[in-house]
């Protein structure tokens, strides 16, 4: 028997075995006798011939799947997917889609299928693009989107409605969204845009609006906890081997050649981590979770003199994050400068590690070291094949949860099937590569670096985090 834990802004329910769902909001929350109507879906001919084509109203996914026999059942996430009713009737909706942060493969992908999700499952017609972020819902006139004009945007990268840092007006934006008589609202964006998404939630419950709001994560860091992986992350982490290809190419056509390359990864390493996993020519991999020195025994800088003696050539991957420490110290003033929307702004890690090997070997030995920066050349590509699949399912099944009346959710993979997650879940923390974790000591054996570790803060609790979402 299932009992709800009364919470101000939580819908958790519980069961037997430890069960806990970690529900989202829903429309009759707030509006019990909010009319319902039978779901178009049943006459699209697409799905008449799939026999179970609704998703069952007790369909739950567990966060957890690695268990004991006596583990408790654990936190679970309400199933994405087609519901029997939906709560809204095609010409009553006015939907609008907006793009925020940092720009990452798949983002056009995402907008064509919330269109097309709309409009032929839904029969929805009046759709809205916010142009430029968050400060496009106030500042900016609306972009008009139907099946023709984004057709064919899945092939280019960026986004067709701009996007921005910064100008999140939460007042201002429930204001137009309400002055507009805006309904549905999909907000495309990694944790801050979500963050953002949270607060505008929030408003719009304060204001008693039948406004239903969704998030669709975007990271190419993949700095979002609780979601399997982010669309986008697959395209990075394969462009990442075109770079590291021309750095190894650079590295063994010289003497002690020293190719490095700098991906993205404000806080979280995952990229490096990944792009270093799928390349096997990478010999050190330099993350932000993982602290390390230059000078003395155990420092980098011994560790590049090991190995160009044992093959005379070297890749070494940084994130863009790592390092930073090393970097402020070297500074006489301190800066931590920040961006529009209050993200750290870093100092090019890549060109100071450079001059640092550099200076270093000057005196000892010949080295030729070729520095590649390639980060804003990934982030602007179009999805790959997998990434446009994963693009394509993550907007459906938003449209399929707003039109079943859920609300103030973020929708992501979990252990490999879509569900909508509570924004709280999402943003309460950033996903990072844990350096305890089995994934972190693969990276190792494979590159056969040291950990830059001190033996006693290998094991402290510092740096001992949850094991790291990433499902690969
Ligand atoms: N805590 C927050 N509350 C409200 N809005 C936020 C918050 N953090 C970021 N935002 C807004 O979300 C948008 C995107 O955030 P940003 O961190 O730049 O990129 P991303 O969402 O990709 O991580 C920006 O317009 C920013 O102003
Ligand atoms: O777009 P900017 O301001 O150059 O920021 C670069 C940052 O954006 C990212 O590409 C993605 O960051 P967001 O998730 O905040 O959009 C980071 O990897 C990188 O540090
Ligand atoms: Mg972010």
């Amino acid at each position: 028997m299932s009992s709800s834990v009364p919470n101000s802004d939580r819908k958790i329910v519980t069961g037997p075995a430890g069960y806990i769902l970690e529900d989202v909001p829903h429309f009759t929350d707030d509006f019990p006798d909010h009319p319902t109507y039978p779901n178009p879906l049943q006459d699209n001919a697409a799905y008449s011939v799939v026999k179970q084509y609704f998703v069952d109203e007790d369909d739950t996914v567990p966060q957890k799947i690695v268990v004991h026999p006596d583990s408790p059942r654990g936190t679970h996430f309400r199933r994405a997917g087609p519901r029997q009713r939906v709560y809204f009737e095609p010409d009553d909706v006015l939907a609008c889609i907006v793009t925020c942060g940092g720009l990452c493969p798949g983002l056009n992908t995402v907008i064509r299928e919330i269109v097309c999700g709309l409009s032929y499952m839904y029969g929805v017609k009046r759709i809205l693009g916010i142009d430029g972020g968050y400060r496009g819902f106030y500042a900016r006139n609306t972009i008009h989107l139907d099946l023709k004009t984004v057709n064919d945007i899945h092939r280019s990268g960026g986004t067709i409605l701009g996007t921005s840092r910064g100008g999140h007006d939460t007042t201002k934006i429930v204001d137009s969204i309400q002055d507009r008589g805006i309904n549905q609202v999909y907000i495309i964006g990694g944790d801050g845009s979500q963050k953002g998404a949270a607060a505008i939630f929030k408003e719009i419950k304060k204001r008693g609006l039948k406004v239903a709001v969704a998030g669709i994560p975007k990271t190419i860091d993949n700095d979002i906890p609780i979601i399997d992986r982010s669309f986008g992350f697959d395209t990075a982490v394969e462009e990442a081997q075109r770079a590291i290809n021309a750095a190894h190419v650079e590295a063994t056509s010289f003497e002690n050649g020293i190719g490095l390359v700098k991906l993205m990864g404000r806080y979280s390493g995952f990229i490096a981590m990944y792009a270093t996993l799928a390349s096997r020519d990478v010999d050190c991999c330099l993350i932000p979770e993982s602290p390390f020195f230059l000078e003395g025994p155990g420092g980098l800088f011994e560790f590049i003199d090991k190995r160009l003696k044992e093959s005379g050539h070297m890749v070494i991957v940084i994130a863009e994050g790592a390092g930073q420490d090393l970097l402020a110290e070297s500074m006489e003033e301190s800066t931590t400068l920040k961006d529009a929307s209050g993200n750290k702004l870093l100092q090019d890690i890549g060109l100071w590690i450079s001059q640092r090997i550099k200076d270093h070997f000057a005196k000892k030995m010949t080295l030729t070291l070729k520095y590649i920066d390639p980060t804003y050349m990934i982030r602007a590509i179009p999805s790959n094949a997998s990434d446009n699949v994963c693009c394509t399912l993550l907007a459906q099944s938003a449209v399929h949860g707003v039109m079943a009346g859920y609300n103030g959710f973020t929708v992501g993979l979990v252990n490999g099937r879509h569900t909508y997650i509570p924004f709280y879940r999402i943003t309460e923390k950033q996903n990072k590569v844990v350096i305890t974790d089995r994934m972190w000591a693969r990276l190792l054996s494979s590159t056969n670096q040291p950990s830059f570790m001190k033996q006693d803060k290998i094991h402290s609790n510092q740096l001992v985090g949850e094991p790291g979402t990433m499902k690969w």
